[in-house]
This record gives C-alpha cells, sequence and structure tokens, in this order.
C-alpha cells in the first residue's frame, strides 16, 4: 500500500474505554459510597479524574477521536434510560430526592423496591440493567451526562465523539414493565422516542460535538421485516432532524446482513461496522450496495472482545479493499474496549513471550493508531512496527507453548462411544436410586457457599506471603466443616464442599491446567462493581494433577451423605475466557472437555457418586443469529458429553444453568444426556419447569425455588407455593430442590434462613404426597 495515497487522513478511534480504572478505582469508589465512606463529591471526582486518565491514554496512544459519554458508574444502558427520562415508577421518587441514590436504587433495589432485572449484554459477560416500558411511557431528554462529559473531554483539548446507545436498540433490549401485558412491544414506541433523541442531539452539537456515535447492536441479530422498516425510519427522521451533528451509526458483534443495505441508504454521514472474523461478510455486504460513496466508514478490523494482537497485514489488506468503498475510512475495533483488560504490561508474572502476543485496551489503542497512519502515510511509515508485528505473530505461530503433541494425538483419537455413556438414562436412573437412596424431592445446593470477605482476604494474604500455604489451607478446611455441618443440621440430602478455596469458578480451574493463562490485573467489569479475570487460552490443554479432589474428598470424609464433586463445564471455561483464535473453538472445548474428564473419572475414583459439571455459559455464548447456532451446539453438547460419558451409570451426573432463557436450547440441554439439571426458575415462577415438560424432557431437574440474586429471605410457603408449580411440569421422582444458582455472593445470615426454609419446604411436599398416597 505504500503507493496508496488515501483521499483523506485516516483517523483512530475506539467506542469506549474500561471503565475501573488501573486499581479498579471505581469499584472502590462506587462500594465506598453504597457503604457510606464516600461521598457523592468524592465518587464524582473519581470518575472525572478516571476519565480524564483514559482520554490522556488514548490520546497519547495515538488516538484522535475519542469516545466521550462512554463512562458509566454502574451500567450504560441504565445510563440510557435516564438520559431519555425512562425510571420506572417505582423508583421516580427515590431518583427525585437523590439523583446518585436513586440511580444506584435502580441497578441494585432497596429494602422495599425491586431493581432493574439484569441480563447479558448480547453474548459478552457483561450484564446490563433491562429497561423497563409500557404503553403509556413517557420520555423526557436528559442530556446532562452526555454533554459534561463531552465538555470534559474538549476542555484537555481533545476531540471528542459521545457514544449513545442507538434508540432501535434501546427499545429492542427493554421488556414489558412489571403490570403490562407479555406482549407488550417496546418498539412500539419509537415515534415517541425519536424526538428525545432529536433534541439530545441537539444539546451535544450545541455543546460543540462534530460526530455523535449511536450504537446499533441490536442490529446484528436476525431482525424481522417490521423491525427493519423501523431501523429506515428512526434513521431518516433522526438524519433529516434540524441542528444535528454528524450521525455514525455503530454496529458490533458481528455482521449486518439485512440491516445494512438499510444503514447505507439512511441519511446518516458514517457507519462502523465490524470486519474482524465475526464480522466478516460486512465486507461482500458493502461491496454489494455499491460502498457508502461520500460518506465515513469506521473500520473495526482490531479485536474488540478478544487479547491477541492484531495481524497488520491482513489487517492493511482489509483497509485497503475498503478505501475504495467509502469516501473516508478510518481505524477502530470491532467494538468497545470495556470487553478486555486495560493493560497487558501490567503482567509481570506472565511469560514474557507470551505478553509479546496479548493487546489489552492500551496495546489495542496503539494498534489502532499504527494502522490509521499506515493508512494515511503509507506503510513505509511503520516499518518498525510491521516488522515488530510479524516478529510476535511469527512467534506464537511456532512456539511449543501452544503446542502439545499429546493433547493433539488424545483430541484425535476421540470417537463417538467416548461422547456416550455406557447404559441409557432409564438404566443409570434405576442404578442412582439404588445407590444414592435418596428421598423424595432431594434438596441440595449448586455448589459455592458465601464467599466471606475472610476468606477472599486469606487468599489475598496468601499470594502477598503474609501467610503459609499450610495456614490458608487449614482455613479452607475450617469452612468445609462449618458448610457441611450446617447442611448436615438443616436436613440437605445432597451436600457441597462450599467451593471456598476457588477465586472463580472459571479462573480456578485455569490457573490449574497447562496450556491456560492466568492474569494478576486483568479485570474486565462482568456488572456493576463486580468484575472478573478471563484467563487465556494459550496452547493446547492438558491437566497436570487433580484440580478439585482433595477438597471434595475432605468434605466427604466428613458426612455419610453424598458430597456433589463441583466442576466448570468446557463451553463456560472457554465462554468465560479469552479463546484461542488460531484453531476452531471446537477442537479447544475437545481439549479443555477431555482434562476434565480426567477429572470427572478421578472424583468418581475417590469415591464420589455425584458429579456437577456447571454449564451457566450455554445458552449465553448460542451464537447472535439462528443460522449459526446448529454449528455451535455441536461442539458444545459434544464437549459436555465427552467430560461427563466416562463414568459408571451409578454415577449421577448433574448440570446448572443459571441464565434463565433456556426455551430455545431444550433440545440441546437433552442432549447433554445429565441425569440431573438445576436452573434458575425462582423469578419467573417456574416458567422453565413448564418449558421442559412440553419438550418432553425425561429426566430429573431442579427448578431453583431461592432467587439468590437478592439478599430477600424467601419463606417456606413461597418455595412450597413453587414446587408445587414444579410439580405440575415435572413428576414428584424426577423434582430436585434448590437454589437457582451458587451462594457466593451472599452473606450467611441469609443463607441460613433460606436454606432452612427450602428444606421445610420439600419436607412438607414430602409429607403431603405420602399422605395424599395413603
Ligand atoms: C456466575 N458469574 C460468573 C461469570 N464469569 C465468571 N468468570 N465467573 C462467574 O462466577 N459471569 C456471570 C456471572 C457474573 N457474576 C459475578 C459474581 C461475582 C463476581 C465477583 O464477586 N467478583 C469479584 C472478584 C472475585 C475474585 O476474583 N476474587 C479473587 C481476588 C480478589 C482480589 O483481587 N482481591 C484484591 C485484594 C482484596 C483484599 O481483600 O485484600 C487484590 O488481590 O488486589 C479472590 O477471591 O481471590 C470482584 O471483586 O469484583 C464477579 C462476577
Ligand atoms: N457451582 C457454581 C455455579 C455458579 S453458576 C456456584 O455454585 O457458584
Ligand atoms: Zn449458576
Amino acid at each position: 500500500m505504500t503507493e496508496q495515497s488515501a483521499a483523506a487522513a485516516a483517523r483512530a478511534t475506539v467506542y469506549g474505554y474500561p471503565r475501573q480504572g488501573r486499581n479498579r478505582e471505581l469499584k472502590k469508589a462506587v462500594e465506598g459510597y453504597w457503604k457510606g465512606r464516600v461521598d457523592a463529591a468524592a465518587l464524582r471526582e473519581t470518575a472525572a479524574g478516571l476519565r480524564r486518565t483514559n482520554w490522556r491514554q488514548l490520546a497519547d496512544a495515538g488516538i484522535h477521536e475519542v469516545p466521550s459519554g462512554d463512562f458509566s458508574y454502574y451500567d450504560h444502558v441504565l445510563d440510557t434510560s435516564v438520559m431519555v427520562g425512562a425510571v420506572p415508577e417505582r423508583h421516580r421518587a427515590a431518583v427525585d430526592a437523590d439523583e446518585t441514590q436513586g440511580y444506584f436504587a435502580m441497578a441494585r433495589g432497596t429494602q422495599d423496591v425491586a431493581p432493574l432485572e439484569m441480563t447479558k449484554w448480547f453474548d459478552t459477560n457483561y450484564h446490563y440493567l433491562v429497561p423497563e416500558l409500557g404503553p403509556d411511557a413517557v420520555f423526557a431528554a436528559d442530556s446532562t451526562k452526555q454533554v459534561a462529559e463531552l465538555t470534559e473531554a474538549l476542555a484537555l483539548g481533545l476531540t471528542a465523539r459521545p457514544v449513545l446507545l442507538g434508540p432501535v436498540t434501546y427499545l429492542l433490549l427493554a421488556k414489558p414493565a412489571p403490570g403490562v401485558a407479555a406482549d407488550f412491544e417496546p418498539l412500539t414506541l419509537l415515534d415517541r422516542l425519536l424526538p428525545v433523541y432529536a433534541e439530545i442531539l441537539a444539546d451535544l452539537r450545541a455543546a460543540g460535538a462534530d460526530w455523535v456515535q449511536l450504537d446499533e447492536p441490536a442490529l446484528v441479530q436476525d431482525r424481522t421485516p417490521a423491525e427493519l422498516t423501523a431501523v429506515a425510519r428512526t434513521y431518516r427522521e433522526l438524519g433529516g432532524a434540524a441542528d444535528r451533528p454528524k450521525l455514525l451509526v455503530a454496529s458490533y458483534f458481528g455482521r449486518l446482513g439485512d440491516a445494512l443495505p438499510v444503514l447505507a441508504r439512511a441519511p446518516v454521514d458514517g457507519l462502523a461496522l465490524d470486519f474482524t472474523e465475526s464480522g466478516a461478510a460486512n465486507l461482500e455486504s458493502l461491496a454489494a450496495v455499491g460502498g457508502l460513496p461520500g460518506k465515513r466508514l469506521v473500520a473495526g478490523v482490531v479485536d474488540g472482545r478478544n487479547i491477541w494482537i492484531n495481524d497488520f497485514e491482513k489487517s492493511l489488506a482489509t483497509l485497503g479493499t475498503l478505501l475504495g468503498l467509502a469516501g473516508q475510512v478510518d481505524v477502530s475495533a470491532s467494538c468497545s474496549l470495556l470487553h478486555v483488560p486495560l493493560d497487558a504490561t501490567a503482567e509481570g508474572d506472565i511469560d514474557p513471550e507470551i505478553v509479546r502476543w496479548l493487546a489489552f485496551a492500551r496495546q489495542k489503542s496503539a494498534e489502532i493508531a499504527t494502522l490509521a497512519r499506515a493508512l494515511t502515510e503509507g506503510t513505509d511509515a511503520i516499518t518498525a512496527e510491521l516488522a515488530a508485528n510479524r516478529a510476535a505473530l511469527a512467534s506464537r505461530a511456532g512456539s511449543a507453548l501452544t503446542r502439545d503433541p499429546a493433547v493433539r494425538a488424545r483430541a484425535a483419537a476421540v470417537t463417538d462411544a467416548d461422547g456416550r455413556r455406557s447404559q441409557p438414562y432409564a438404566v443409570r436412573t434405576a442404578a442412582q436410586r439404588a445407590h444414592l437412596r435418596l428421598p423424595l424431592l432431594p434438596t441440595t445446593t449448586i455448589g459455592s457457599f458465601p464467599q466471606t470477605t475472610e476468606l477472599r482476604t486469606a487468599r489475598a494474604d496468601l499470594r502477598k506471603g503474609r501467610i503459609e500455604t499450610a495456614g490458608y489451607e487449614e482455613r479452607i478446611r475450617e469452612e468445609i466443616r462449618e458448610v457441611v455441618t450446617f447442611q448436615e443440621k438443616t436436613g440437605i440430602d445432597v451436600l457441597v464442599h462450599g467451593e471456598p478455596e476457588r477465586n472463580d469458578m472459571v479462573q480456578y480451574f485455569a490457573e490449574q491446567l497447562t496450556g491456560y493463562v492466568a492474569t494478576r490485573h486483568g479485570w474486565v467489569q462482568s456488572y456493576g462493581t463486580r468484575y472478573v479475570r478471563p484467563p487465556v487460552l494459550v496452547g493446547d490443554i492438558s491437566r497436570p494433577e487433580p484440580m478439585t479432589v482433595r477438597w471434595t474428598s475432605y468434605a466427604q470424609s466428613l458426612t455419610d451423605r453424598p458430597v456433589k464433586g463441583m466442576l466448570t463445564g468446557p463451553v463456560t471455561m472457554l465462554a468465560w475466557s479469552f479463546v484461542r483464535d488460531d484453531q476452531p473453538l471446537g477442537d479447544t472445548a475437545r481439549q479443555v472437555a477431555l482434562a476434565l474428564r480426567d477429572e470427572v473419572d478421578d472424583l468418581e475414583a475417590a469415591g464420589t457418586s455425584v458429579i456437577q459439571v456447571d454449564e451457566p455459559a450455554l445458552r449465553e455464548t448460542l451464537p447472535l443469529r439462528a443460522a449459526d447456532h446448529a454449528g455451535y451446539l455441536a461442539w458444545a453438547t459434544e464437549s459436555f458429553r465427552l467430560t461427563t460419558a466416562g463414568v459408571r451409570p451409578e454415577t449421577q451426573i448433574h448440570t446448572h444453568m443459571c441464565y434463565a432463557e433456556f426455551g430455545d436450547i431444550v433440545q440441546a440441554i437433552d442432549d447433554l444426556d445429565a441425569d440431573v439439571i438445576s436452573l434458575e426458575a425462582a423469578r419467573s415462577h417456574m416458567q422453565v419447569a413448564g418449558e421442559l415438560a412440553s419438550h418432553g424432557y425425561p429426566r430429573e431437574a431442579g427448578p431453583g425455588v431461592y432467587d439468590i440474586h437478592s439478599p430477600r429471605v424467601p419463606s417456606a410457603e413461597e418455595a412450597t407455593a413453587l414446587l408445587r408449580k414444579g410439580l405440575e411440569a415435572i413428576p414428584a421422582e424426577r423434582l430436585w430442590v434448590n437454589p437457582d444458582c451458587g451462594l457466593k455472593t451472599r452473606g450467611w445470615p441469609e443463607t441460613r434462613a433460606s436454606l432452612e426454609n427450602l428444606v421445610t419446604a420439600a419436607r412438607a411436599i414430602r409429607t403431603g404426597l405420602a399422605d395424599d398416597g395413603s
């Protein structure tokens, strides 16, 4: 491309940046505010400082146009609800009394008022607060936050582009408010919402915005013709509004498909598209509509949700093609950098050879700037960067760290029989009944018990060398003793050890598997002030030694009741990690499955009769477009079966999923061939039990009767009523009694009370059934 001269200088830009700060200062300030230790002014000052640092970091990396308004104290979808005046009636008084307190009340609820529902942001591990709307919704523009943050960025002398969630995606993400008919479609409110957006755009223009970005990621999902018509209408109207800034409509997380021609024809000034692997089809679609002559195209060529360095030559080839398709081509990441950690150079414990292959948000910003420079000045201007990039890519491609011939040989030798249990479910269930001798409606929990500050502090003390391993492990054994004693006393039938030794259900295993690399500082926001450190699948996966057996065996040594072994399944291990991009996901899943299979077999050999393999991410990882579902479900279910199929018929395999929308994957759940499944159901009043029943699901199931996302203690009567509802769909011989999910984020007082009530409810139903039978 040396000889190529671009029509205009290419700009480097990003759509969003990690909010938390280098040492998660935002988490500390917000949680301090909740506890009354930090006042609102100090919280605001911390946030403003973090924004300044981020903008300076971006500018120093060579980003020409920084985003503004992407910052959030909790969640940007909640911020959008505030921006358009969609505050639920039940929170109105709190918001009017104190804006900050009211904002957090919507996010977290109060003693008396329920929060907004929280759910997954597309197929990421970020969660947003679901807007609640009804036919009477009245919107009102509040551009305060957006204008203030734009003003801050401009005051630093930067070119800033406010980033707003687009109106169509906002309405498509919304749900009917409580009390509103379930079939109410929030998109019908579009005509009322658009003038509010037009007003906010005018405010931003007046405050100095040249461009404003409107994010429409919902358009990478399958959309109906009516929805696409709504898109066309939206951008005709906003594009035609007076006093508006230039509009950039952004999509990410995949290909636009039928929405691309609609947006290309719209009277907006530019589009931002994903051109990474997941959005590769955008290139062809864009060419098919004749490109965007005279308009701006922001090319998302740097992967915004994985952590591998970019392949500069590949990106430059894509950018070169795009130069012929748009009036102006700028460079960006495929999505907001919110989904990657801040800085790979902070990872002093990771092999420097591997750190060379990694790009977190700071490194990605520099990559984007380098690519933009090459586009403007020609590749000669980046000779050194290209050479370094080639060398790092070659180092990864040829590295022995990524390849283990024994693992590859084992994966290649897998047969269908390895993924099939030796007996069908009907035979297994009889063997398990005889072996386990459980009562009707057996009670159990999902695995974790409260992760107290004491446990986390003990782990931090171990890491910092303040305590010895022996002392730490004794602390863990002490916790296991308490958890086992409590469960026995409460009358739970299948016990757990409580998972006190785990920092996280994915990271804990990653730290023990060869081929995985865990980070020390690689925090990524999961929701609100909760963060995770997704580990990196770097090479072929193997298990040098058992990972959980000694803790499960220790717990089993304390009781005569069965103790359930607890593992995280292969799909979730991939979904909540940064995955390899140098081999198909299915290959990685198979390697993880084989490592976990060894753990399952070792647990069984150590005397564990019940083994749970958690797959909470099975549903969320479902591709965004239906056309891609079958391919995913094939490797996902195969890897689960490979993990679990090696055990004897009398060993009972459980699985667990805790995100409520299972309707479209019931067949896949069945295909897992697990003996028992526990699912989230309390909030949706056992709806999932009906869904399983209508599918003819033949196995045992525990739809949750205790909503663990709330500190509220369900009464025994409430749990009994839910169980009765469950019994309408699932016969007593196949119904289990359990909470929705693990108890790690709960405190002990409510955990104790809730589980006691859960056991009381199970006993009441058993008695009722016995009376009916006599
Ligand atoms: C079920 N969920 C999970 C998801 N993804 C995962 N990878 N894991 C999950 O469990 N996705 C969907 C949901 C999301 N839910 C949650 C729930 C709770 C959290 C959470 O509490 N996060 C904690 C961090 C947890 C952790 O990793 N702790 C470590 C390290 C703690 C630490 O860093 N400590 C400080 C020192 C602290 C001290 O007291 O001294 C330090 O080292 O600097 C541990 O326990 O060892 C959070 O803090 O946000 C996340 C997602
Ligand atoms: N066993 C895990 C599952 C969470 S989804 C837990 O109990 O926390
Ligand atoms: Zn769960």
